[in-house]
């Protein structure tokens, strides 16, 4: 049974999920504030759910050595080191839609909020002072709203200021203009939105492109008397700045509700007139915490349990339908790609993968991990379909794929071909209609070749002989044979098999097979068929 550990404080309703799902939950709400602890435990669980509390960081992976799965309750991960997590081969999943409701209205609350200083005038109050004339505010009907990032939660903090009559302009790189004419949003540069807004709200992921996107520089360029809100993430503002900005009155007012440093202690905006904080609450909302705790349970649920893969940010998408369909055909990709990785020695420079028929039309970005990952286990068996990309990446290996309609008498098949600074090498295999993978082509000679735990490959000249003299000699080495499989390009030409055995045939048997002379290559190969 899987184990899953909750180590920051998600909603109950996430442990329910998991028992229900049939899955042995630890819930440790605080277990994510220490470190050490973690580390201690992380060994023993094949999920880990979090929100934002728990840092994993690349020591905290290094223990984790049946992980599987992070969780993230939330849309932003730059709390978990994606590297680290991709390189050891644990998915990282978010819920990038739980919360986004949530946090556009705090968003808009925060607006309204410096927009009539809502929480001073409520101190004031509190204590007991009347001062109505210290609060004047200013409406929002009509003014300006510069969005920076408008995707999911920008996106609807854009409809909810149009529903209040506020003129909207958006910088986002990668908003098209059609969809920016849809949401009736002006697409504009940035420069643009910094001189036009008389409000600015942020709402992009933190990143090398965005970190300090408002900058010293970029904050003198704005207009006198504008209101910045912040419900994305710390390090987008230069807080510095915007309190020297703040202070002489350039800036009329800030909403933030997340910063640099967290949880935030001290900090160069705390103290300042018109200046909101909240402490990070944008998703925190009942119905938020609810949707990102049952998101993040079932997914991973499903990933354990099924192997299909949602909102995964290291990994193809893969639904619970496709991973029972495209099983055996990720099997098979994965057979091909360690076929491959057991005949090649020489370092890689390019993989091709052909696609045809049925195949051509399934999840390919997944059957490409598995083939990599096939390929890439001769370096490393703990590579798996997460891991093996980003291994290739960095070793510089171009992956090109290509997909094409039934061509042949197969329904579908898979072929791949390395490219080495020496040759090029391939083979092709399909899913029979028992489920069970084959190979059907090596070095461009057709087969049909059961694939087994241990095998054998040989190739000749196609002389009589050969197959006498293998099944000679595994007999008279206690090898039993349970499939022996024979190819050639023509008569007399080039020859291959491939024997499927019981056992794995021992070196000596190889020695002697070799001294024969009549073999080109002769080679054990492993495969994984659990
Ligand atoms: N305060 C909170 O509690 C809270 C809650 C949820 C999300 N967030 C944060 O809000 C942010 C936005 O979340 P989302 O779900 O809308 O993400 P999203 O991915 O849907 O949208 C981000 C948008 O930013 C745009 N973008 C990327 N780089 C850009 C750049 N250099 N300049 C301008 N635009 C750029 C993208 O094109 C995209 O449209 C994230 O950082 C997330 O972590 C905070
Ligand atoms: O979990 C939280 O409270 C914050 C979540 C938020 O920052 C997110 O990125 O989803």
């Amino acid at each position: 049974m899987p184990k899953v550990l909750i180590s920051d404080k998600l909603s109950p309703a996430a442990v329910q999920i998991f028992k229900d799902r049939g899955i042995d939950v630890d819930f440790q709400p605080d277990l994510g504030k220490d470190k050490d602890k973690l580390a201690e435990v992380i060994g023993q669980y094949d999920g880990l759910a979090i929100r934002s509390a728990t840092k994993v960081t690349e020591k905290i992976l290094e223990n984790a050595d049946n992980l599987k799965v992070i969780g993230r309750a939330g849309i932003g991960v730059d709390n978990v080191d994606r590297e680290a997590a991709s390189k050891k081969g644990v998915i990282v999943m978010n819920t990038p839609f739980g919360n986004m409701i949530t946090t556009a209205e705090h968003a808009i609350a925060m607006m309204f909020a410096v927009a009539r200083q809502i929480p001073e005038a409520s101190a004031s109050t509190h204590a007991g002072k009347w001062e109505k004339s210290k609060f004047m505010g200013v409406e929002l009907t009509g003014k300006t709203l510069g969005v920076i990032g408008a995707g999911n939660i920008g996106g609807i903090v854009c409809d909810r200021a149009r529903g209040l009559k506020m003129k909207v302009v958006a910088y986002d790189p990668f908003l098209s203009q059609e969809k920016a004419d849809k949401m009736g949003v002006a697409k504009v540069e940035l420069e643009e939105l910094l001189k036009r807004a008389d409000f600015i709200t942020l709402h992009v992921p933190l990143t090398d492109q965005t970190r300090n996107i408002l900058s010293r520089e970029n904050l003198e360029k704005t207009k006198k008397g504008v209101r910045i809100i912040n419900c994305a993430r710390g390090g987008l503002v230069d807080e510095e700045a915007l309190a020297d900005l703040l202070k002489s009155g350039h800036v009329a007012g800030a909403a933030f509700d997340v910063f640099a440093e967290e949880p935030a202690k001290e900090n160069p905006l705390f103290g300042l007139p018109n200046v909101v904080c909240t402490p990070h609450l944008g998703a925190a909302t009942t119905e938020a915490q609810e949707n990102v705790a049952l998101q993040v349970a079932d997914q991973m649920s499903d990933y354990l349990l099924t192997g299909a893969v949602t909102n995964a940010l290291n990994m193809p998408s893969v639904t619970a339908e496709e991973a029972k369909v495209m099983g055996p055909w990720i099997k098979l990709s994965e057979h091909l790609g360690s076929f491959i990785g057991q005949m090649t020695d020489e370092p890689i420079k390019a993989i091709n993968i052909l696609y045809d028929g049925v195949v051509s039309e399934m999840n390919l970005a997944a059957l490409n991990c598995a083939v990599i990952a096939g390929i890439m286990k001769r370096a490393n068996p703990d590579v798996n379909m997460v891991s093996a990309p980003v291994i290739a990446a960095e070793r510089g290996i171009q992956i090109s794929t290509t997909n094409q309609e039934q061509s042949g008498v197969f329904e579908g098949y898979v072929k791949v071909t390395v490219v080495t600074s020496k040759f090029e090498r391939s083979i092709a295999g399909t899913v029979f209609s028992d489920g069970k993978p084959r190979f059907i082509q090596i070095k461009g000679i057709n087969i049909d070749a059961e694939i087994g735990q241990h095998m054998l490959y040989t190739t000749n000249e196609d002389v009589p002989g050969i197959i006498g003299t293998l099944g000679a000699t595994m007999g008279e080495n206690n090898v039993n044979i349970a499939n022996f499989t024979l190819g050639r390009s023509a008569i007399k030409g080039e020859a291959i098999a491939l024997l499927y055995v019981d056992d794995p045939v021992p070196a000596a048997v190889l020695d002697k097979l070799q001294s024969t002379g009549l073999f080109q290559q002769v080679k054990t190969l492993e495969f994984d068929v659990a």
